[in-house]
């Protein structure tokens, strides 16, 4: 069937809706513990206010609107982070610091690639306002790992990644866009001493041991060393100190989230700057998960376990298995069978059999 919804959208059906639900659910619960607690933006909203609260990127890629009631122009957010930084330095401006604040929710791209066809999507996250050292982002690391690990995802593996490096190192915007096609040849034309950055990219203990002849990189360098000891083991660790791709708003640390099984990154996230109304900059660390790879990493762990009430059940009956865990599924109807309700067991003569 063609058409019946624009490309780059799609229904999430059973079971993938009770599959995206559960992981939010999980997610949300782990950020909770760590002391994340929910904010609720809503799906739309003033595009000048998006768009100034981020250095970059926070309302590009946003599909735009004017509302008729309004008379203004409303973006319908690509992304949550920009959201959570207004609510941090509006509402939440008198609230100790740092706060520590999670999310879930739709978010709209306004442009798909060939290889990213999706435009509507779901994000997960966590962002903490007021602080962005080496213990914050450590802390938002390990919650995203904990997370994913958590919610069933394996073969992690993050990849840290120091977005402003060039920039804070005096480089030239084509100096960064040879280092960004990791172009060995114009980068050496340009100045040979960043070479290194492109030799170093890989895994993370041999990259920081090339970079290590940089002194200007040796504080960046123990921060992802901290960043990295605090990982558990079995999630792989890699080192690409020059990728800016998808890091627009972030500044000195970024990482991005791999899974076995998934074709796209699962999650990005670092370290940026909220900017208040009175043009304060505020220091933040935050990490976002994408739903849509994430289940993809995850779908052959979908099963149903759904039992079969024959007609005539006693409901006290029900009402026990429920208690127990079961997923149950009573017929309304003498000739209903458990073949027509989707179910892999069925209550015969009082026990649980397989269907
Ligand atoms: N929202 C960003 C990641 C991020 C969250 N917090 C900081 N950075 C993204 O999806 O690319």
């Amino acid at each position: 069937m063609t058409g019946l919804l624009p490309e780059g959208f799609h229904d999430r059906l059973p079971p993938f809706a009770d599959q995206a639900a559960r992981l939010e659910r999980s997610v949300l619960d782990t950020a909770r513990a760590y002391g994340y607690e929910q904010v609720d933006p809503p799906l739309a909203e003033f595009e000048d206010a998006l768009a100034r609260r981020l250095k970059a990127g926070a309302a590009q890629g946003a599909v735009r609107f004017v509302d008729p009631v309004s008379q203004r122009t409303l973006a319908i957010r690509p992304d949550i982070t920009a959201q959570v930084g207004r609510i941090a330095a509006t509402r939440m401006g008198h609230h100790p610091r740092p706060v520590r604040l999670s999310y879930a929710g739709p978010v709209l791209k306004l442009r798909a690639s060939e290889l990213k066809p999706e435009r509507a999507l779901r994000q997960i996250g966590v962002e903490l306002i007021g602080l962005d050292s080496v213990a914050a982002a450590r802390e938002v690391v390990l919650v995203a790992v904990e997370a994913l690990t958590e919610a069933g995802v394996t073969g992690l593996s993050v990849d840290l990644t120091l977005p402003d490096l060039v920039a804070t190192m005096g480089g030239s915007t084509a100096l960064a866009e040879a280092l960004d096609a990791k172009d060995a040849a114009a980068v050496a034309a340009i100045d040979r001493s960043f070479l290194p950055l492109i030799a170093a990219a890989g895994p993370f203990t041999a990259a920081v041991a090339k970079l290590r002849s940089h002194a200007a990189l040796a504080s960046r360098l123990d921060g992802l060393e901290q960043i990295a000891a605090a990982l558990p083991p079995g999630v792989s660790l890699t080192l690409d100190p020059t990728e800016r791709h998808g890091f627009e708003y972030q500044n000195w640390f970024g990482f991005s989230l791999f899974a076995a099984g998934a074709s796209d990154q699962i999650g990005r996230g670092g370290t940026y700057g909220v900017i208040h109304d009175d043009g304060r900059e505020e220091p933040a660390v935050g990490v976002t998960l994408y739903v849509d790879p994430i289940l993809g990493a995850t779908a052959g762990a979908v099963e149903r376990r759904r039992l079969f009430l024959p007609h005539g059940t006693d409901p006290a009956d029900g009402a026990r298995l429920r208690r127990e865990g079961w997923v149950t599924v009573a017929a309304l109807e003498a000739h209903d069978t458990p073949e027509a309700q989707l179910c892999s067991h069925i209550l015969f003569k009082g026990e649980v059999q397989p269907a």
